[in-house]
């Protein structure tokens, strides 16, 4: 059985105070979570290191949400493998579909920083997902398939998370019925060689909708947006049942 990961994706939200003050919060309601589930926050980079001195170890593991496949270099904005992996950062998402929409990264682009990734030791998530407008014309198979092919290109499919994310889904509240986003990853996992493989459905999860999600055959976790900014909404996502 893959492992089941639930990953907080905070994107452009929290100081290091505010940061600090989630896991405070979010630590006390985690003591009854099953320990057959891993507990990531994506957190901006300036939090990731704040987090980390705070956590110690312990059970809640820390995602960035951006890497370069550079180890360094004259690139502005971007931040390398090993900055993360020195600081405690044990995943990375990469490929969400703001990045693709809104700084240019393509499939070749996932790929190279899926790679320097894993040869740094850091697990990616993977995010991908079609528009609303794909789901229309009927191409979300064509979409999805191209970009797994795209992204996994001589990839190590040990070490790996894909997240399934309609972007028509995010921050929309409209979520994806459990049972067409339990078809979508299962045609993930056909193109993948390695079962064990985790498989997260993201968009638009929260505490009302995480528990029939999670009870789907080929879900493996969830990547969540706006309802893991909140400590308690949070916690009760990881508490599924
Ligand atoms: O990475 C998380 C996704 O973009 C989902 O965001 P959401 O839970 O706010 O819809």
């Amino acid at each position: 059985m893959p492992k089941v990961v639930i990953a907080g994706n905070w994107k452009m939200h929290k100081t290091q105070r505010e940061a600090l003050e989630f896991l405070q919060d979010f630590k006390s309601h985690l003591e009854e979570t099953p320990d057959d589930r891993e507990v990531v926050l994506c957190a901006p980079f300036t939090a990731l290191a704040v987090l980390s001195k705070t956590l110690h170890g312990g059970r809640i593991r820390l995602g960035a949400q951006n890497v370069h496949w550079e180890k360094s270099g004259a690139y502005t904005g971007e931040i390398s493998a090993d900055m993360l992996t020195e600081i405690g950062v044990h995943y990375v998402v990469i490929g969400h579909s703001e990045r693709r929409q809104y700084f240019g990264e393509t499939d070749e682009t996932v790929n190279l920083r899926v790679i320097s990734a894993q040869k740094q030791g850091l697990i990616p998530i993977i995010c991908v997902g079609e528009s609303k407008a794909q789901r229309d014309a009927g191409e979300t198979e064509k979409v999805i398939i191209k970009q797994i092919q795209g992204g996994l290109v001589n990839v190590d499919q040990k070490n790996l998370v894909i997240a399934y994310e309609p972007i028509w889904a995010i921050g929309t509240g409209e979520t994806c019925e459990s049972e067409e986003a339990n078809r979508v990853i299962g045609l993930i996992r056909q193109q993948l060689d390695n079962p064990e493989v985790t498989i997260q459905y993201g968009g638009s999860v929260k505490p009302d909708n995480i528990d029939e999600i999670m009870a789907q055959s080929q879900i493996n976790g969830a990547l969540v947006g706006g309802a893991s900014l909140d400590p308690a909404v949070f916690a009760r996502i990881v508490n599924y049942r």
